[in-house]
């Protein structure tokens, strides 16, 4: 049922719950100052206090409650045009319950809804002609008015808060949303691409405003018999404990993400060569320490490009190629090593 209206008509029941039965004050102060017969108070009672319940079963039991609670929506708005007619055409009670049910309808489905609305309520109010004995008194009496004021000064409070509720809720999801459009599902790091926009944004930054700042690219040696040896999940095991000793030991600022299955990049912001080069090679050394201490990357050693900005890079590509190249090179040389490129 969830993504078909569930949560909608559970937010629209509340709001009828409260609304109607604060109008239902309204209405009866109409009736008392232009009396109408049980048939019409009885059928006032029911839309107050039963129907709110009653819409929400009917909304909740159809296949698609979304659809069903835009119908009750209709048939509030019906409500409203007949209970003017009810009233006599009392001004002020009609003119509050007809512009709550509107509020009511644009809220929740926009001018759409609104105008469906409003047929609903030309509907209902024709209905009222009809079946009642119509004679226009407009004028609203003192009681009347003050009936009105729960209605007018309550509802709409009931209304902003609800959609201030839902707001807040759906700036969570869309803040959690970004959150995971941005990290690698395994491993919790920046994925590709979304830390490609950063090393752009980086690669700016350092060519306007000359700062140093070094990429370095990491590669699991030999990682494939980890896969062959152990199986995929052991593999995986040593791809989120590598990801953890990187944030580890690397500084909150640096940006670190996946690029593939067992590469890894990292933007070490502002920094200069040879503190990036000690870092990195820092980082190697943890990995082999971890061999004999922890093993929980199941023997596997790292190898390493860095390479600093430079002025003459064409783009962040040719950053991230040169950085690409250091490693392979560093494969070269028999693994388990960085090469390094800077001033
Ligand atoms: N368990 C696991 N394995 C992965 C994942 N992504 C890629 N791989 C594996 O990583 C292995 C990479 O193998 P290669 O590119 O040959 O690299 P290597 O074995 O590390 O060899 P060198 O890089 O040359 O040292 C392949 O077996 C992929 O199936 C992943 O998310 N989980």
């Amino acid at each position: 049922m969830i993504g078909k209206g569930v949560r909608f008509v559970k937010r629209i029941y509340q709001l009828r719950v409260i609304g109607l039965s604060i109008g239902f004050f309204c209405v009866a102060a109409g009736f008392l100052q232009n009396p109408v017969g049980w048939p019409l108070w009885a059928l006032l009672a029911f839309h107050g206090y039963l129907w709110p319940h009653l819409a929400y079963r009917l909304a909740l039991r159809s296949k698609i409650p979304y659809r069903a609670e835009r119908l009750n929506l209709v048939i509030d708005t019906a409500f409203g045009g007949f209970w003017l007619i009810a009233m006599q055409g009392n001004l002020v009670p009609g003119a509050v319950i007809l512009a709550m049910l509107s509020m009511d309808n644009i809220a929740a489905g926009g001018t759409r809804l609104f105008l469906r609305g409003l047929v609903g309520s030309v509907v209902g109010a024709l209905l009222g002609l009809l079946l009642l004995d119509f004679r226009f008194l407009p004028q609203s009496d003192i009681y009347t008015v003050v009936a009105c004021l729960p209605m007018l000064a309550l509802y709409p409070l009931a209304l902003g808060k609800s959609t201030y509720d839902m707001s807040k809720k759906l700036a969570e999801r869309s803040r959690e949303f970004e959150t995971v459009s941005q990290r690698d599902g395994l491993t919790g790091l920046l994925n590709r691409r979304y830390w490609e926009t950063l090393l752009i944004e980086e690669f700016n930054i350092c060519r306007e405003r000359k700062q140093r700042s070094s990429l370095l690219l990491l590669d699991l040696d030999h990682f494939k018999n980890i896969n062959d040896t152990h199986g995929h999940l052991v593999g995986d095991e040593v791809l989120k404990n590598f990801a953890q000793l990187l944030r580890d030991n690397l500084r909150a600022d640096d940006l670190i993400g996946r690029y593939g299955g067992e590469e890894f990049v990292v933007i070490l912001r502002d920094i200069s060569f040879s503190e990036a080069e000690t870092l990195a090679a820092r980082l190697i050394e943890q990995v082999r320490r971890h061999r004999h201490e922890h093993n929980s990357l199941w023997g596997c050693t790292i190898s390493a490009g860095l390479v600093s900005f430079h002025g003459d890079m064409e783009a962040h590509y040719s950053w991230l190629q040169r950085a690409d190249n250091a490693m392979y090179r560093a494969k070269d040389r028999g693994r388990d090593c960085l090469v390094a490129e800077g001033e």
